[in-house]
């Protein structure tokens, strides 16, 4: 079965999407509360790896930079508030469109899913003195119970 990443375009479509989205996240008047307006040199780079593995691509974020636990690391201490959360998952789907990811319903929905559950849990581990550790792989998504697309 064709996994996310693929049809999303693969590893080019997929780092156009983080440098788009981490570009949106510095110069959004709500986003730049939490991200800073200078930017890192690194995150792009990093988003691309994680969003590459989550999507059922080669596992990159799990060989490169730590896995699972590494990103709640990231997120520590940062007290996401939930127009915050909310605003980041509007960035990213906007963004989708931006970087000519396919508009497919069934795959922007399954896109939507994700970015409603990981932010949730951006948000969670981002409170002071929340639980930072896992031992948890780095999840894969899939299509869910709807299946692919029918043309996928
Ligand atoms: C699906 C949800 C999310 C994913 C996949 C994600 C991904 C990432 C990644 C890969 C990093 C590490 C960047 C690096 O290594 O340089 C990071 C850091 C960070 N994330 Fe998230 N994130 C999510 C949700 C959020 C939300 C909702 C916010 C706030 C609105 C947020 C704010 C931050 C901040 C402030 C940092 C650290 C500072 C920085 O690198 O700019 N994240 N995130």
């Amino acid at each position: 079965m064709t996994t996310l990443y693929d049809y999303a375009g693969g590893r080019d479509a997929i780092v156009r999407l983080a440098e788009i989205h981490y570009g949106r996240c510095l110069t959004d008047p709500v986003l730049s509360q939490v991200f800073g307006t200078q930017g890192s040199a690194t995150h792009a780079g990093h988003l691309a790896d994680w969003l590459t593995e989550v999507f059922g691509g080669p596992k990159l974020y799990t060989e490169r930079h730590g896995g699972h636990e590494a990103l709640l690391r990231h997120h520590a201490n940062r007290s996401i508030a939930e127009p915050q959360r909310a605003r980041f998952v509007a960035v990213f789907l906007e963004s989708c469109d931006a970087a000519g990811l396919p508009a497919e319903p069934r795959f922007r929905e399954r896109l939507r899913e994700y970015l409603e559950w990981g932010t949730a849990i951006a948000l969670d581990v981002s409170q002071p003195g929340a639980d930072v550790t896992s031992d948890d792989p780095v999840p894969v998504w899939d299509w869910g119970p709807a299946g692919p697309p029918p043309r996928a």
